[in-house]
């Protein structure tokens, strides 16, 4: 036992950087850094939030549990008199799956983003209380990518100025909502604005769904849970739900009005903003998934980095610090390096790219309300892209840290079967991943036929001004240590995206209707569509590295992380790199080369580097992710509180097991 927990002080002596300042930077500043940690500790402190027993529990027990927790969580913010930034920190370390994520992150963003001044009054008091709770009602049965198919209808009668809400077909019915199956009393519905026997497409409405009462659903309402979803614990403690509408009422100020508005006499007005912030809350959500991609990833790396130096198997008996003899640590296999560390460095990647997107998002916010609508093309294609991009990797380096954790991974004391069953579906919520490539993909497109017209590209496509120089240039790389320099990377992966999104922009002019065009293209549009994104986060990481970063060795390790980042990405897509004459092979192999080189540097430092995540044990909730490295006499103290060892002798023993072993004696006796 005293072993394990020295490797991980052994492996903590030899980084080479601060982790304290780490810690500042991965927060993202010194203030972020102590309220996190100050609210993190008091959730891990308090038996209320305790969260190891979810796995076992049934889904009735996980879901009455979640409410609890949601309660308990309202009571601790109103008695601490928490500020929202400390209330949204406490929700986030409480790490439940409850309605409160879509109430505080749909259904009041909706809010915001949709309804009239005079709208917010009304109900932002009512949400913010929670005397109201919120769901956000877009998916049906039929439609959930194709937003303009939903069928749901609001038509307006004018004699007693209301819309009725009407769910006409089963396709219709309103499927996945969280929160709505079994807690909601409101929600914002999308449906088919009908206004003088016209259809004007999907608009918001807000629409009471349950009695404040005594909870049952309103006349007209057919409302319930959709049903178990995969994994243990993960989505089951929330209620995504169905919903069914005969022809509800609601009066007319209830239609979400910022973008367009029916008047008294049933006219329908638009306002001089764009339709599309209609879909607002999508952008501000998928913003924040970012956020929770890397947080996600770097739970599991976290998890499977100390295991990792824990874990020995095989080898050469090594000295260990006390001069014993030992196997070797798992971690310091190269195929175990070369899984992990570039998982470790896109969680810092991606950190670093989403606090880019808050940024982003912040600005839009700004212009929009200068009435400024100029960078919301880009933030759509930014945050869409950006969230296909960050999910898809981590969903995937969840389930890579849970292999590199070998059998015990698989354990639900592991933390990591859990933490990728309530990962993985953000590949489609909020946008299926493909989908939403496809509409990075059409950004680019446009972007591209803009350039003959003379418009210069912003932003992060501010690169495509150069497109003769970017076809045209050769990468530099003589030697290994060539790919350190950072526009040596920066120009290979502006090359390699411009001349993917270019081939497809000429492709697409050979067949007969754009349309159809991009039907054929489409997995190629999606690959250019990738690279721009991966420039994106790349980009970033290097203007972070740009920027002033205190502490000691701290900006060394952020470099090579960074350095690791891109060189596996052309690695993991050489052919996209080769097959664009970005690089010659001859520079990939020297790539290989100086990725090989950067695991061997990184080594000594990737403990203190997850240590720098800052996570609790209660946070982590895995027994071979814990701070002190005791995974074993912990993995067996786990396994003795599973309920099949409440009992010696299991229930079911009499009736199915001392049968079958009494006949098979007979058997053997005749
Ligand atoms: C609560 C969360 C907080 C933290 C997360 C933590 C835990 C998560 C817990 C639970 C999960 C939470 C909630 C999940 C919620 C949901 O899933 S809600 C449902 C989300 N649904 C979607 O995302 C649907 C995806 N589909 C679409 O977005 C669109 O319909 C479409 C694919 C864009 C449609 O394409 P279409 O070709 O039909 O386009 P149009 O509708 O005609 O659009 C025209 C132009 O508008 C541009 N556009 C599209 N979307 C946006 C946007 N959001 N903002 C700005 N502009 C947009 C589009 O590009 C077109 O532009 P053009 O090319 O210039 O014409
Ligand atoms: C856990 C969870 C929580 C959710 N919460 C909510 C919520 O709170 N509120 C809400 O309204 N919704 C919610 N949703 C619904 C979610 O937003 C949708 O499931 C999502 O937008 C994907 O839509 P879909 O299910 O219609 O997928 P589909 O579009 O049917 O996707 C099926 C397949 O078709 C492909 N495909 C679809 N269109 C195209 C295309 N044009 N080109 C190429 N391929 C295509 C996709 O890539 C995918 O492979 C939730 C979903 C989940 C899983």
């Amino acid at each position: 036992m005293e072993r394990i927990m020295d490797h991980l002080a052994h492996e903590r002596s030899k980084a080479q950087f601060s982790v304290e300042e780490m810690k500042i930077i991965w927060a993202g500043s010194l203030h972020a850094f102590q309220v996190s940690d100050r609210i993190a500790r008091l959730v891990a402190s308090d038996p209320g939030f305790r969260k190891d027993n979810r796995a076992v529990l049934s889904r009735k027990e996980l879901f009455k549990s979640a409410l609890r927790k949601a309660a308990y969580v309202w009571k601790r913010i109103n008695e601490l008199a928490l500020s929202e930034e400390e209330a949204s920190w406490l929700r986030f370390y409480v790490d439940e799956l409850a309605y409160a994520y879509i109430h505080w992150g749909m259904f009041v963003p909706a809010i915001k983003g949709s309804a009239t001044e005079e709208q917010q009054q009304k109900w932002l008091p009512l949400a913010n209380n929670m005397q109201i709770i919120g769901t956000y009602a877009q998916t049906e049965l039929g439609h959930g990518s194709n937003v303009r198919g939903l069928e749901t209808t609001a038509t307006f009668d004018q004699e007693t100025d209301e819309f009725i809400i009407h769910s006409p077909t089963l396709t219709s019915s309103k499927w996945w909502p969280g929160g709505l199956g079994k807690v909601a009393t409101h929600a914002v519905v999308y449906a088919r604005l009908i206004t003088d026997g016209q259809d004007y497409g999907v608009h918001g409405f807000l629409v009471q769904i349950r009695s404040l009462d005594d909870h049952f659903p309103l006349p007209g309402v057919t409302v319930g849970d959709i049903g178990m979803k995969f994994g243990s614990g993960a989505f089951n403690s929330i209620d995504n739900g169905f919903l069914r509408f005969n022809h509800v009422r609601i009066p007319r100020n209830q239609m979400l009005m910022k973008v367009s508005r029916v008047t008294r006499q049933g006219k329908y007005v638009e306002s001089n903003v764009p339709k599309q912030l209609l879909y607002g809350a999508m952008v501000y959500v998928r913003q924040i998934i970012v956020a929770d991609a890397s947080i996600a990833l770097s739970r599991a790396v976290c998890i499977a980095t100390r295991y990792s130096a824990v874990r020995r198997q095989f080898g050469p008996p090594h000295e260990d610090e006390n001069g014993k003899g030992v196997e070797t640590q798992v971690i310091d296999y190269k195929t175990q390096q070369s899984r992990l560390f570039p998982l470790l460095a896109s969680a810092y990647a991606f950190r670093f790219v989403g606090e880019w997107l808050k940024w982003l998002y912040t600005d839009l916010i700004q212009k929009l309300e200068a009435n400024d609508f100029s960078t919301l093309p880009e933030a759509h294609a930014c945050t869409a892209g950006l969230k296909s991009l960050t999910t898809s990797a981590a969903a995937d380096g969840i389930k890579e840290c849970w292999k590199l954790c070998g059998g015990h991974g698989y354990l639900s004391s592991s933390g990591l079967p859990e933490l990728y069953a309530a990962f993985v579906p953000a590949c489609t919520y909020e946008g299926d991943n493909i989908v939403l490539l496809l509409q990075v993909s059409r950004f680019l497109m446009k972007t591209i036929s803009q350039l003959q017209t003379g418009k210069k590209p912003i932003g992060t496509t501010a690169y495509m001004a150069h497109v003769e120089h970017l076809i045209q240039c050769r990468c530099t790389v003589q030697k290994a240590e060539d790919w350190l320099n950072p526009s040596v990377i920066l120009e290979a992966f502006e090359a390699r995206a411009i001349r993917l999104s270019v081939a497809c922009a000429e492709n697409l002019t050979k067949f007969a209707t754009p349309l159809q065009g991009f039907s054929e293209l489409s997995p190629d549009l999606v690959e250019a569509a990738v690279a721009h994104c991966q420039l994106i986060v790349v980009s970033k990481f290097i203007e972070k590295l740009q920027q002033n970063i205190e502490g000691n060795g701290v900006k060394q390790q952020l470099e090579t992380l960074c350095n690791i980042y891109c060189l596996n990405l052309i690695h993991k897509h050489l052919g996209d790199f080769l097959s664009t004459g970005s690089i010659s092979p001859k520079q990939a192999s020297l790539a290989s080369d100086q990725l090989r080189s950067r695991y061997s540097k990184l080594r000594s430092n990737v403990i203190a580097l997850v240590d720098a995540f800052n996570y609790t044990d209660h946070f982590l909730g895995s027994v071979l992710g814990r701070y002190d490295g005791n995974v074993y006499p912990k993995l067996y103290e786990e396994a003795w509180k599973d309920p099949l060892n409440d009992s010696i002798v299991p229930d079911g023993y009499h009736e199915y097991i001392q049968p079958l072993l009494k006949q098979q004696l007979q058997n053997a006796r005749l």
